[in-house]
């Protein structure tokens, strides 16, 4: 049914292009019916209508007005004037899905003053290979089929998921910050790896392939982490070591400080809005 959606990205940057790279792999859109368009660099255009074919509308007022669905994937200190320049282009017969960090429905409802549903979602950067794990929530206006529009969008780059908008900060700070935090674990794991004698590449190379299996085994067995992990760990043995100095130096703990500190900035980031600070 979708296959035919205009759809108008408000915002070409890194969360852009993820999107856009997963819908069009899996189809879910088609590059001619797509529009995209940004502040001012022009070089970022033009490599994304290079590499995924997608227009690049001279009349932005006109990309905005036909779309079915319009993505806003600006940084959150940039939304108001995103949306405010389009005010007059939003109709009744659209949606607007935005994925900025930390903005309500709310708030996009009432900078854009029109009755039309407005989605927030919360994406990661690995839809760019269809494996985002996306929460999604309803504004005011926004329609059980809305919702469903939604879904089958985000669904098409991972797994997708309804909450209600108190949750979004959280998912935000766990799901939607997530990738970095496993980045930087993979980081710390290869430099380990190279300063324990390995090098380089077999320390990526294995690191790599762990982090790989590990998630597959969460997956697939379904079974408990902490039951997975004690599998590997013989009493005694070298895993029980390693993990009694993640322990000492409070590896949960800091995980924990991690995820709060990235909710309490969603809604910073949300309140700094309101307060038109840039
Ligand atoms: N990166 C991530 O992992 C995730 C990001 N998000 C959210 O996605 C949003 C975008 O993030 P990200 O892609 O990383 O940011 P980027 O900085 O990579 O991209 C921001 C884009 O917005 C454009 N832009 C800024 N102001 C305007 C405007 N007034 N009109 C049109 N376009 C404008 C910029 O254009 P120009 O370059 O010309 O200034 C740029 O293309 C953020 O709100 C973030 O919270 C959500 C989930 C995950
Ligand atoms: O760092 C950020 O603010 C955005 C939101 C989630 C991931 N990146």
């Amino acid at each position: 049914m979708k296959g035919a959606e205009r759809i108008c990205f408000i915002g070409a940057g890194a969360m852009a292009e993820a999107m856009l790279a997963g819908l069009l792999k899996n189809r879910r859109i088609d590059a001619d019916r797509v529009s995209v368009f940004n502040r001012q660099r022009r070089d970022r255009l033009d490599k994304l209508k290079r590499t995924y074919g997608v227009r690049i509308p001279e009349d932005r007022g006109r990309a905005v007005l036909e779309a079915d669905t319009v993505i806003l994937a600006v940084k959150p200190k940039d939304v108001q004037e995103a949306l405010t320049q389009w005010r007059d282009y939003f109709h009744k017969g659209q949606r607007i899905i935005s994925v900025a960090a930390g903005i309500s429905t709310e708030a996009v409802e009432k900078m854009i003053a029109a009755e039309i549903p407005v989605i927030r979602a919360m994406p990661n950067t690995s839809c760019t290979i269809g494996l985002s794990a996306t929460a999604l929530c309803a504004g005011k206006w926004a329609k059980p089929a809305d919702m469903e529009a939604a879904r089958y969008l985000f669904s098409a780059i991972g797994s997708a998921v309804i909450v209600d908008e108190e949750a979004m900060d959280s998912v935000t700070a766990l799901s939607g910050s997530g990738p970095a935090y496993i980045y930087f674990m993979v980081e710390a794991l290869e430099r380990a790896g190279v300063e324990a004698g390995l090098s380089k590449e077999i320390s990526r190379e294995l690191t790599l392939q762990t982090l790989l299996g590990a998630a597959h085994m969460l997956m697939e067995t379904r079974e408990e982490p902490a039951e997975l992990r004690r599998k590997v760990t013989s009493p005694g043995g070298t895993t029980m070591a390693g993990l009694e100095e993640l322990k000492r130096r409070r590896f949960d703990e800091a995980i924990k400080s991690a995820v709060l500190r990235a909710k309490s900035r969603s809604r910073e980031l949300g309140n700094l809005l309101e307060q038109g600070v840039k």
